[in-house]
C-alpha cells in the first residue's frame, strides 16, 4: 500500500546529515489513499506502523475545502502545526549551510509532483541562437496531468512567470511567457502549453527560471514546479568548434604508495654530454622533518606550525640564514611532492614504440602534472607479486603524452596494465640549497646595513656628465641617467643596488643601459643577467642582441622547448643536432661578456666550473617575482666579496608562487627585494648615510611611465602608486588608437565589454573556458588587425585560464592573420608590453555568487595580477568579462566604475550605480555577501513554505489557502474557469 514511507531513510533525500541525525523530515511520501505521510527520523518506525494500522483500506479523501471540515482519515501525526514546522525549520537552519538548504530546496522545486509533469526536467534550453540573425526564438513547454482523477481532485495552475520579472535590477525583457489554454485547471489529456519567447539583443548567455504555481484544491496546498531556462546568443561556428568534447568530471586523486623496490635505468634523453666539473649534492628532505610535520597520509599535522620551530633557527641572521631558508625550501619541496603524488595513475596502458614507450597523460598541456624532458616516471606492472617499480626517463613531451625510455627488462611486460607515479624534478631545489649553504661574503648581500656603506656616495653632476648614454631616451630622463650613473660608479663589493619603480617606468631599459655602460668602461667586466622567468630573460637578451653573439649568450635549460625561444635569439643560444638546448663548455662561457638566463638555470654555471667572482656584476630583473632562495642561486651561488648586485622590480607586481602554506606563513612568499626594501639603508628618502634613507645611492625610484596612454595608467596609478606616476609615453604611440572604431568613446582608449557567457570545463581539466568571451576576443582582434598599421605582434591576449588560452588559439589558427597573436597568462606577460592588450577574464558563474567564488576568479583573486595585466597596454586596453561576477571584487568594481563613467562600456548593461562609493572595499564585499545570504534565505523560506524542504509539498493550513486565493497578484494570473 505504501512505498517507503516508514523507513528511516533520511539521507536519501539529499540531506548532508548522517542518517538519523537530522531533525527535519526528509522522507515525505504519499500513501495510496492520497494522504501525505511523514517519516520523522526521531519518531522511528512506530509512527509508520501506527499509521499503517489506522489507514489500512481507507478510501481517498474528499476535498476538505469543499466540505469545510477536516476528514476523519487525516492523521494528526502527519499534520504538524505551523509552530512545529517553524521549530523544525529553525533546527534545520542550525545544522545546514544556506547553500545546502537552498540547493535542496531548488532541486525540489524542479521536481514534477502530484501527477503534474512539466516538460524539460533538465531545463529548457534554446540552444545557440545565431547572433547575426537577431531573431526572436520560441520554445513550448507542456504541463500535463498524469495520474489523478481530475474531476475529484482538481489542480489549477494559478501563476506562471519568469523569475527575472520579479527582480527590479534586471527587467525580464529577455524571456517572456504566455500560456494556452488560459483555463486554470489542468486535466489529463489536455496539456497546457507554455510559450516561452526569447528576444536576443546582444551576445552572451541568458538564464532565467520559469516558475509555475499550482493549487491542489482537495489538499488545500500550493506547490511550485520550476524549470531553468537558458539561451546562448553567439557565433554558431565558434560554439560548434569550441564546445567541450567530453563532459567535465573531477579527476580523482590517486595516491599509490611507493611500496616496492625501484629498478633504476640510465636512459638519458638525447642531450649533448656536458662536462660538469662538480656534482650537485642531493640535499634530500630530512626524514625527521617529514615525520614530525606530516601525517603518514601526507597531510600537514595541526601542530606543524608549532613543531616546525625545532627545525628553524631561533634568530634570522647571517650565520642562521641558510638553515632558515633550507627548512622553508624543504617544506616547499615536500608540498610539491605531495601535490604531484595526486597525479598517480592506476591500471593504464602504455604503448610500445620501441625503443621508447608512450604514456598518455591527461592535463599534460596544462602542466597538470608538470613534466619536462629528463624527468623520471615510475611504472609498475599491475598484479606483480614483487611490486617492483621501473624507472622511466622522459625523452619528449607532447600535448597529451610523454615518450619514455625504460630498461630492457621492461619489454617482458608488453600488453599489461600499469600503475604510474610521477617523480618531482629536484634540480631547482638542489640548486637553491647549494647556493644557500655557500659561505661567500654574505652579510652585505643578506643583511645590508649602514656598516656596509662606508664607501657609498651620492651621484654627482660630474658622474652624470661622464656617462654618454647609448640609449638616447635614457639621456633625456634624469632619473634613469642617475640610476645608470649610480650603478656604474658603485665600488666593487657594495651592497645590492635596487632599481625600484612601477610598471613601464623603464627599469629594464635602465639596467640594460647600465650593463652596456659597465661593459664599455671595463673590458674585463663580465655580467650575469638573470630573471625568475624565461620570457623576461628573453626580453633582456633581445635588448642586448646588438652586442653580437660572441659577447652575449642566452643560457637555456636543457629541458626548455626550442620553440619557446624567440627565433631572433637562436644564434645567441646553444642547441645540439636534435634541436635540444645544450650546456656550453666552461671555456666558452668564460669568453662571453654577458650571460642571460633564468635564476634557476644560472645554477648550472658553478657545475660547469664558473668560479665565484667570475661575474663582476649580477643583475636580477623582475626580482620581486622570485622566491628568495631562487634569487640566491645566482647571487650566493656566484658572487664573491667584489661582485656587485643590482635588483630591479616592483612590489606591486607579481610576487613569488609558493605551494606550501606553512612555508608561506614562515616567510617564503616575501621576495628578497621586498625584504631588503624594509631595511633602513633602502629607505626612499634622500641619502642620509643609509640610516633611514638611501635614495640615489642604494636605491633609485623611477616614476615616469613611458609605456601607456594616460587614461590606461590613471586607474593603477591611483590604486597602487598613490598617483605618483607621471604619464610620459610618446603620444605618437600611446594616443595612436584614440579614434579607433572599437572605442565607445573616442579619446578614451579602454573598453570594458561585459558579456554574460558561461564558464565551462571539459573532461578532467579543472581549467575554465568561456566560448562567448573567446568569440569576442577573436572579433576584436580581427577588426583591429584589418586596420592599417596594426600587426599581430602589436596585440596580446591575456587570460588567466589555460583552457581559455587553448580555445582562443584554436580560433586564431583558423585565420592566418590572427595566428601569430600571442595568448598567455599574466605571469607570461610580466615585464612585457603591447600596443593593444585584450583581456578575457573567463569566470561567469551566475549562480551562488558568494565570497567562495572569489578564491577562484583568477584575476580577481590577486590585485598584483590585476595590476600587471592592466599595465601592459600602450595604446588600447580591451577587457572582456562578466561585470556582475567581477563586481564582487571591490577593486574590479571601481575599475569598471572608472571605465563606465568615462564612457568605455559595451555589452551587457551595468547592474549597479557606477557612481556609488566603493572606497571601502572590505565593507562593500561584506555587505554584498550578507545581502546575498539574506536574499538566499528569503528565497529559501519562500520555497520552503510553498514546496517543503527536502521532500514533497507541505499541505497548507486553512489560513494559508485563503492567503493564496487572495494573493496571487504577481506573475501571470490565469482566468477563472467559468
Ligand atoms: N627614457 C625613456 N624615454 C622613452 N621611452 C622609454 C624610456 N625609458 C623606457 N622607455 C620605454 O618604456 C617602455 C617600458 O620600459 P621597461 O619595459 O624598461 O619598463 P619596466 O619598468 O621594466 O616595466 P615593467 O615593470 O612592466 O617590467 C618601453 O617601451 C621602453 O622602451
Amino acid at each position: 500500500m505504501i512505498a517507503g514511507w516508514c523507513y528511516d531513510s533520511v539521507s536519501s533525500s539529499g540531506c548532508r546529515q548522517p542518517p538519523g541525525t537530522c531533525k527535519l523530515r526528509h522522507d515525505i511520501t504519499k500513501c495510496s489513499c492520497g494522504l501525505v505521510l511523514y517519516t520523522y527520523s526521531y519518531e522511528s518506525h512506530i509512527h509508520g506502523r501506527r499509521h499503517q494500522q489506522i489507514f489500512a483500506g481507507i478510501q481517498p479523501p474528499v476535498s476538505r475545502r469543499r466540505t469545510g471540515a477536516r476528514t476523519k482519515q487525516q492523521c494528526p501525526h502527519c499534520r504538524p502545526s505551523r509552530e512545529y514546522r517553524e521549530n523544525e525549520l529553525q533546527a534545520h537552519i542550525a545544522t545546514h549551510t544556506v547553500q545546502e538548504r537552498l540547493q535542496t530546496a531548488l532541486e525540489d522545486a524542479q521536481r514534477d509532483k502530484y501527477g503534474i509533469v512539466v516538460s524539460g526536467p533538465e531545463g529548457i534550453d534554446f540552444g545557440i541562437i545565431d547572433e547575426a540573425k537577431q531573431q526572436s526564438a520560441m520554445v513550448v513547454a507542456l504541463v500535463q496531468r498524469t495520474n489523478q482523477d481530475d474531476t475529484a481532485v482538481p489542480i489549477s495552475l494559478t501563476k506562471c512567470r519568469m523569475l527575472s520579472s520579479q527582480r527590479q535590477d534586471e527587467p525580464g525583457d529577455k524571456f517572456s511567457v504566455t500560456v494556452a489554454p488560459t483555463s486554470r485547471f489542468i486535466r489529463s489529456g489536455q496539456p497546457h502549453k507554455i510559450f516561452i519567447t526569447f528576444h536576443p539583443s546582444y551576445a552572451g548567455r541568458f538564464e532565467d527560471t520559469l516558475e509555475l504555481v499550482f493549487f491542489d484544491i482537495s489538499q488545500r496546498r500550493r506547490f511550485v514546479i520550476q524549470r531553468k531556462v537558458c539561451a546562448t546568443v553567439g557565433d554558431l561556428a565558434d560554439h560548434k568548434q569550441l564546445a567541450p568534447k567530453a563532459l567535465y568530471t573531477q579527476r580523482k586523486c590517486r595516491n599509490i604508495e611507493l611500496d616496492g623496490p625501484i629498478k633504476h635505468s640510465l636512459r638519458p634523453p638525447t642531450w649533448t654530454p656536458t662536462k660538469w666539473v662538480s656534482k650537485l649534492p642531493q640535499f634530500d628532505i630530512p626524514q625527521k622533518l617529514v615525520s614530525t610535520l606530516y601525517t603518514p597520509e601526507g597531510y600537514l599535522k595541526k601542530s606543524a606550525l608549532q613543531d616546525v620551530k625545532q627545525f628553524l633557527p631561533s634568530s634570522f641572521t647571517t650565520p642562521t640564514y641558510a638553515q632558515h631558508f633550507q627548512t622553508l625550501v624543504y617544506l616547499e619541496e615536500q608540498q610539491m611532492k605531495l601535490d604531484l603524488d595526486d597525479y598517480s595513475m592506476e591500471n593504464v596502458e602504455i604503448k610500445a614504440k620501441y625503443p621508447r614507450y608512450e604514456l598518455q597523460v591527461e592535463g599534460l598541456s596544462e602542466g597538470r602534472p608538470s613534466v619536462v624532458v629528463g624527468d623520471f616516471i615510475l611504472i609498475r606492472p599491475v598484479g606483480q607479486p614483487d611490486k617492483t617499480w621501473f624507472e622511466g626517463r622522459v625523452h619528449s613531451v607532447a600535448m597529451r603524452h610523454v615518450s619514455l625510455r625504460l630498461s630492457d627488462d621492461f619489454n617482458t611486460y608488453r600488453g599489461t596494465k600499469f600503475d604510474v607515479r610521477f617523480v618531482l624534478n629536484r634540480l631547482s631545489f638542489r640548486r637553491m640549497h647549494r647556493a644557500l649553504v655557500n659561505k661567500n661574503d654574505p652579510a652585505r648581500l643578506l643583511f645590508p646595513g649602514p656598516e656596509h656603506l662606508t664607501m657609498a656616495r651620492p651621484v654627482t653632476s660630474a658622474m652624470l656628465e661622464e656617462i654618454a648614454p647609448l640609449n638616447r631616451d635614457i639621456g633625456r630622463n634624469r632619473e634613469q641617467l642617475e640610476t645608470v650613473a649610480a650603478i656604474v660608479h658603485q665600488q666593487r663589493g657594495s651592497v645590492p643596488f635596487i632599481v625600484f619603480g612601477p610598471p613601464g617606468t623603464g627599469k629594464t631599459v635602465t639596467i640594460v643601459e647600465a650593463i652596456e655602460q659597465l661593459l664599455k668602461r671595463d673590458p674585463n667586466s663580465r655580467i650575469l643577467a638573470c630573471t625568475p622567468n624565461n620570457s623576461a630573460a628573453d626580453l633582456i637578451a633581445q635588448k642586448l642582441m646588438h652586442l653580437g653573439p660572441t659577447d652575449v649568450f642566452r643560457l637555456n635549460s636543457m629541458t626548455r622547448k626550442l620553440g619557446d625561444l624567440p627565433k631572433t635569439l637562436r644564434k645567441f643560444s646553444l642547441t645540439n643536432d636534435n634541436e635540444v638546448f645544450a650546456m656550453p663548455a666552461l671555456e666558452r662561457v668564460l669568453k662571453y661578456r654577458v650571460v642571460v638566463s633564468t635564476c634557476i638555470s644560472a645554477g648550472a654555471l658553478p657545475d660547469l666550473g664558473v668560479k665565484l667572482g667570475h661575474f663582476t656584476c649580477i643583475f636580477i630583473d623582475e626580482a620581486g617575482q622570485g622566491k628568495e632562495p631562487e634569487i640566491m642561486i645566482p647571487i650566493k651561488g656566484l658572487a664573491n666579496k667584489h661582485t656587485n648586485v643590482v635588483l630591479a622590480g616592483d612590489l606591486k607586481q607579481l610576487g613569488p608562487i609558493v605551494h606550501s602554506r606553512l612555508a608561506r606563513d614562515l616567510g617564503l612568499k616575501e621576495s628578497y627585494l621586498a625584504r631588503l626594501m624594509q631595511r633602513p639603508c633602502y629607505g626612499l628618502s634622500p641619502w642620509d648615510g643609509g640610516v633611514s634613507g638611501g635614495l640615489g645611492v642604494t636605491i633609485m625610484q623611477l616614476v615616469k611611465n613611458f609605456r601607456s596612454h594616460p587614461d590606461i595608467l590613471a586607474f593603477p596609478n591611483e590604486k597602487f602608486y598613490g598617483n605618483q606616476l607621471q604619464a610620459c609615453g610618446d603620444p605618437l604611440l600611446t594616443k595612436s588608437l584614440e579614434t579607433t572604431d572599437e572605442l565607445p568613446t573616442k579619446r578614451f582608449p579602454i573598453v570594458f565589454h561585459s558579456v554574460v557567457g558561461r564558464d565551462q570545463r571539459e573532461s578532467s581539466s579543472p581549467s575554465f573556458f568561456n566560448i562567448s568571451e573567446a568569440t569576442l576576443v577573436k572579433k576584436y582582434c580581427a577588426s583591429l588587425i584589418a586596420k592599417k598599421g596594426i600587426r599581430a605582434e602589436h596585440i596580446a591576449v591575456i587570460t588567466p585560464y589555460h583552457a581559455q588560452r587553448m580555445k582562443i588559439l584554436d580560433l586564431f589558427h583558423r585565420d592566418a592573420k590572427l595566428s601569430d597573436i600571442r595568448v598567455g597568462s599574466v605571469e607570461e606577460f610580466q615585464g612585457q608590453e603591447r600596443r593593444i592588450i585584450i583581456m578575457s577574464t573567463v569566470r561567469s558563474n551566475a549562480e551562488f555568487i558568494t565570497s567562495d567564488i572569489r578564491r577562484t576568479l583568477g584575476f580577481v583573486a590577486s590585485p598584483h595580477r590585476f595590476n600587471v595585466a592592466v599595465t601592459r597596454a600602450q595604446a588600447l586596453l580591451v577587457v572582456i568579462g562578466n561585470s556582475d561576477v567581477l563586481a564582487l571584487d571591490p577593486l574590479w568594481r571601481s575599475f569598471m566604475n572608472y571605465i563606465h563613467i568615462k564612457g568605455g562600456w559595451r555589452g551587457h548593461r551595468i547592474s549597479w550605480d557606477p557612481k556609488a562609493n566603493v572606497d571601502d572595499f572590505a565593507e562593500g564585499v561584506r555587505s554584498k555577501a550578507a545581502g546575498d545570504a539574506e536574499e538566499t534565505m528569503a528565497r529559501l523560506k519562500a520555497l520552503i513554505v510553498s514546496v517543503g524542504e527536502g521532500g514533497d509539498a507541505i499541505p497548507l493550513a486553512d489560513s494559508d489557502a485563503d492567503e493564496i486565493d487572495g494573493g496571487l497578484g504577481d506573475g501571470l494570473v490565469l482566468r477563472e474557469e467559468d
